[in-house]
């Protein structure tokens, strides 16, 4: 049997007094403002969803929608008022003390925004910290430490102090810390928030790197839907404690599933997410018939496709691995793609103009 690497199942917080009756209530059908006006804070509302092994998961959502609670959850920090958690196959509610502060050193490890270095501790003191806490030798720890700084492109730092270092380095080494624990299951909450554009961006293509070099479980939460849709294989969008979307980056902008999603999504330059294949027109033909175009592998992105078209004329061949082609991008299917990106921007500008 396949068994997700983590599933939230009707999960419910609720902070405030008698939360099994906020719970009860609010499955009865009670509003979020009838329950909020009884005093109740109910952070997380109802969300279910399962995170497969090897995937990038970005929670999105503004603040106070309940990110943060919800991935407290995830490794027990926090106890569902209702519902349950599943990592693989065991239920976090289920767990002892001792169990889950062996699932959250072993299995899942945390990344927060503001991470807290050990200040008089060495940076190579701080990567490898939570093998110190998990009882490993000064050797061991000293190796795996090195090579998560090595993953973070911060060899050569190991015997400095974190004042010596830039808060986008001190950053790579609260990542670093999350890799020598060589967990399967990372946890990042607003990781990359505190640091500006350009650092945050190149800390965004090296995660999107290690993941593919180590195959983790990421759960990554934002309130930036560009960085959502730049590392998400899915996101799931948050709105006052509920999920009212989860959808690959493509799906959420071509079908938001209501207008609060849509509004999120308009400002986002569609030609960075949506790729070949989303905008071809599907092969009718035999494959054989397009040998003489250029070719574009299914997964470019149109910004990519677009900077192409200046040294290959259209149409071009959209192909996939076995250089099987898909389908055919010409004038029409880019004309097409871009009119939908100004039919967003119009809506943008109509709104504005009340
Ligand atoms: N310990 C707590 N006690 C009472 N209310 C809380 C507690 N923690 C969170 N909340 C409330 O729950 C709601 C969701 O908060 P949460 O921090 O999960 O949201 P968030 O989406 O992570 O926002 P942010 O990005 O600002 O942290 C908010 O209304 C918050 O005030």
């Amino acid at each position: 049997m396949f068994v997700a690497a983590i599933r939230a199942e009707g999960l419910y917080k609720v902070f405030g007094r008698r939360p099994d009756d906020v719970v009860r209530q609010l499955d009865e059908g009670a509003s979020t403002e009838d329950v909020v006006a009884r005093g109740a804070t109910p952070a997380v509302i109802d969300v279910s969803f399962e995170v497969q092994p090897g995937e990038i998961f970005v929670v999105m959502g503004l603040s106070g929608s309940g990110k943060s609670t919800l991935i407290r959850m995830l490794n027990g920090l926090l106890t569902p008022s209702a519902g349950h958690v599943h990592v693989g196959d065991r239920d976090v509610s289920m767990l002892g003390a001792k169990e889950l502060r062996q699932l959250r050193s072993e299995e899942m490890s945390m990344v927060f925004q503001h991470f807290a270095l050990l200040p008089h501790r060495t940076v190579l003191e701080n990567a490898a910290y939570a093998l110190k806490v998990r009882g490993f030798d000064k050797e061991t720890r000293d190796e795996k430490g090195r090579d998560a700084l090595n993953l973070v492109g911060l060899s050569g730092w190991e015997d400095r102090l974190p004042s010596q270092l830039s808060g986008g380095m001190k950053q790579r080494v609260g990542l670093a810390r999350a890799l020598a624990a060589e967990t399967d299951i990372m946890l990042m909450d607003e990781a990359f928030s505190a640091l500006d554009p350009l650092i945050r961006r190149e800390m965004q293509d090296q995660l999107i790197d290690l993941q593919h070099r180590l195959n983790k479980t990421i759960v990554f939460i934002t309130h930036d839907l560009n960085e959502a849709m730049r590392l998400g294989d899915r996101i799931a969008v948050m709105r006052a404690g509920r999920i009212v979307q989860i959808g690959t980056p493509e799906e959420i902008l071509r079908e938001p599933a209501d207008d609060y999603v849509a509004e999120f999504v308009k400002d986002v330059d569609r030609t960075r997410v949506l790729t070949a294949s989303s905008v071809m027109e599907p092969v009718t033909e035999q494959a054989g018939s397009h040998d003489q175009y250029g070719r574009v592998s299914a997964n470019t992105l149109l910004s990519d496709v677009f900077a192409m078209t200046e040294r290959n004329p259209l149409p071009l061949a959209v192909v996939d691995g076995d250089n099987r082609t898909l389908g055919v991008i010409n004038e029409r299917t880019l004309l097409h793609a871009m009119v939908r990106a100004d039919e967003g921007q119009a809506r943008e500008q109509e709104a504005s103009h009340g």
